[in-house]
């Protein structure tokens, strides 16, 4: 359904850092997504996760390599912060979240409702984004994403914020949706998030593929890396 190619990611940066100001983030990674299947990508602060989601839905361009998504598929980004106009309401921007989606006007009218009660944002929900708290935007992004349809959705560790309760809440709704024919990347820090809701995974590291394949045994060699160990 998406795949990549020998796909190298870099960043500019100052010509005093990295090589000559080049950062090179991603290095000639390769990998598949099949139709219906939850992946997990693992890794460490910095290892080039969000880089990927981000090549994943079209909102970067590979440095080198080739993305090739089957056509008429669409690709969504769910992250903390990510594609909010802070000036509007969070109604206004659940309705522009839709519609980007891909909903008529009045498809994601007729969402509203709904996401106004799972966000939990009471009367909130009419209030300017720039008023939110972190944890307020990541309800609002994602009951958002929850409720619109998207052929691929790639979750950015929103499912980490907020608190305990909604977090839970938010879980067991992502279960009820991945049950479905939903394709999904997770990202996540958190191996008990992984095991319960991934069909398979893969750990990124300074930019490679480090482990691909069976959940359990990518934790396993995550963890005994001793980057993984501890976490969740
Ligand atoms: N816009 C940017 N410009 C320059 N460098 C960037 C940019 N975005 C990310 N980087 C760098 O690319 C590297 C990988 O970042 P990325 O956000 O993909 O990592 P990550 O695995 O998602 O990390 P985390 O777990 O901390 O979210 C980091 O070293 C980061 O500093």
């Amino acid at each position: 359904m998406l795949e990549l190619e020998g796909v190298t990611h870099c960043y500019r940066s100052g010509k005093a850092t990295f090589e000559h100001g080049v950062h090179r983030v991603l290095d000639n990674v390769s990998l598949k997504l099949y139709e219906g299947e939850v992946l997990g990508v693992l890794g460490r602060n910095g290892a080039g996760k969000t880089t990927t989601l981000q090549l994943m839905a079209g909102i970067l361009a590979p440095t080198r390599g080739v993305i090739r998504r089957q056509p008429g598929k669409t690709a969504s980004l769910l992250s903390i912060g990510l594609g909010f106009r802070a000036d509007l309401s969070g109604r206004d921007n659940a309705l522009l979240s839709a519609m980007l989606q891909g909903a008529t006007r009045s498809e994601a009218r007729s969402y509203l409702e709904e996401i106004k009660e799972f966000s939990e944002l009471g009367d909130s929900f009419e209030e300017p984004v720039k008023t939110y708290s972190t944890g307020m935007r990541a309800r609002l992004g994602f009951t958002a994403a929850l409720k619109t349809h998207v052929d691929i959705l790639l979750i950015d560790e929103v499912l980490s914020v907020g608190d305990v309760r909604f977090r839970k809440k938010a879980e067991s709704a992502m279960k009820e949706r991945i049950a479905g024919e939903q394709t999904v990347v997770f990202v996540s820090h958190s191996a008990g998030q992984v095991r319960a809701l991934c069909d398979r995974a893969i750990w990124i590291d300074a930019g490679r593929v480090c482990a691909e394949g069976e959940v359990a045994s990518v934790l396993d060699e995550y963890a005994g890396d001793g980057r993984g160990r501890g976490e969740g």
